[in-house]
């Protein structure tokens, strides 16, 4: 079932001062997000990401185009019927923005009295979402008692406290360091699992989107330029954008400055093997060339994981008799995707 759905949307902000020109913060965008995924939107900054998730939630109206959530079109709706929407969906970001006013359960029980939860029901909701999140000792702490992994806990206790269908992730893990990072993405896994929430995340870190996300989705100047499941994208990137994005994971074919260094000290001749059907395995594709009497070595590159299927790119420098060299350069080629290094 697809939960959000967006259909030539755009928005345009009019020009911040006189005489500038309009910002098209988000151009012709189709979306889909089916209910119980996990999507990662991912760009530099300026390309229109926190403005689609604020049109997903709402805080913005759309410059044209339908969004659907959850069957209903969003741009047809007063702010009435709109206050409604927003309670199915909860919103976490970078920098917590948690009430330094409220302790943690104050600040977890804000939502359900905006919401209009009757008082009676507060108090097991909120040691519910508490004990959810690890947090069930810290109910009455003070944010600034708190490290940002416990900031975050109690961000994503509180956008959960309206039982919304939707988790948007806005550079949720940015502020924090790599391992607070996983113990917070294994938390958001799990309230995809067992909550069966549907989470949108939006980041710039691949690793993140690597580690959770169902699907990724790379937006350049407001335009969604590449989308598909993580492993295909990351193992194959066919635009420019989605390539630098990837190459932060895992390197790729060297590129000119690397090339230099490679050929100061490796004279053979290099190639570099490009893996990602695993029809095929490294083994099979290195007896090729060892059935030949070729020497190899691994001279960069580097092979990833994502969820238990592996892709990558390994340069290996060749030496031996010329034409064993051109022979098993044949071979492997007819195995995998090989690219000469120049
Ligand atoms: N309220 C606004 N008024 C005018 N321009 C805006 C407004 N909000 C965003 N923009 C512009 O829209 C473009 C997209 O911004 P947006 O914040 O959506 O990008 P982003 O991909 O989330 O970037 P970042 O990662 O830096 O947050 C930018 O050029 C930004 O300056």
């Amino acid at each position: 079932m697809t939960l959000i759905e967006l259909r030539g949307v755009s928005k345009t902000f009019p020009p911040t001062r006189k005489g500038g020109e309009p910002v098209h913060a988000v151009r012709d965008v189709d979306l889909s997000v089916e209910a119980g995924e996990i999507v990662g939107i991912v760009g530099y900054s300026g390309a229109g990401k926190s403005t689609l998730v604020r049109l997903v939630n709402a805080l913005e109206p759309a410059t044209s185009g339908q969004l659907f959530v959850d069957g209903t079109d969003l741009t047809t709706l007063g702010e009435r019927q709109l206050q409604k929407v927003r309670l199915d969906i909860g919103m976490i970001f970078q920098q917590f923005n948690l009430l330094q006013s409220r302790t943690v359960w104050g600040n977890v029980a804000y939502p359900l009295e905006v919401a209009g939860v009757p008082k009676a029901e507060h108090q097991r909701r909120i040691s519910d979402l508490l004990n959810f999140v690890g947090l069930a000792d810290k109910a009455h702490a003070w944010p600034e008692e708190l490290s940002g992994g416990q900031k975050q806990r109690v961000g994503i206790a509180r956008a959960l406290a309206t039982s919304p269908k939707i988790l948007l992730a806005d550079e949720a893990t940015s502020a924090l360091d790599p391992e607070t990072t996983v113990e917070v993405l294994r938390l958001l896994a799990k309230v995809n699992t067992e909550l069966g929430i549907t989470i949108v995340v939006i980041t710039h870190e691949m690793d993140v989107v690597k580690t959770i996300a169902d699907r990724v989705v790379v937006m350049e100047q407001g335009r969604i330029v590449e989308q598909g499941p993580v492993f295909e994208i990351f193992s194959a990137p066919r635009e420019q954008a989605t390539r630098r994005f990837v190459a932060t994971l895992v390197d790729a074919v060297p590129d000119a400055v690397e090339i230099e260094g490679l050929r100061r000290t490796h004279g053979g001749r290099l190639l570099t093997l490009s893996f990602r059907d695993e029809s095929v395995s490294q083994s099979a594709v290195f007896a090729e060339i060892i059935g030949r009497g070729v020497e190899f070595e691994l001279v960069f590159g580097g092979i990833e994981d994502v969820r238990g299927r592996s892709f990558g790119h390994l340069t290996l420098e060749l030496r031996g008799d010329a034409a064993a060299v051109d022979e098993a350069v044949r071979a492997v080629g007819a195995l995998v995707e090989t690219t000469e290094v120049a």
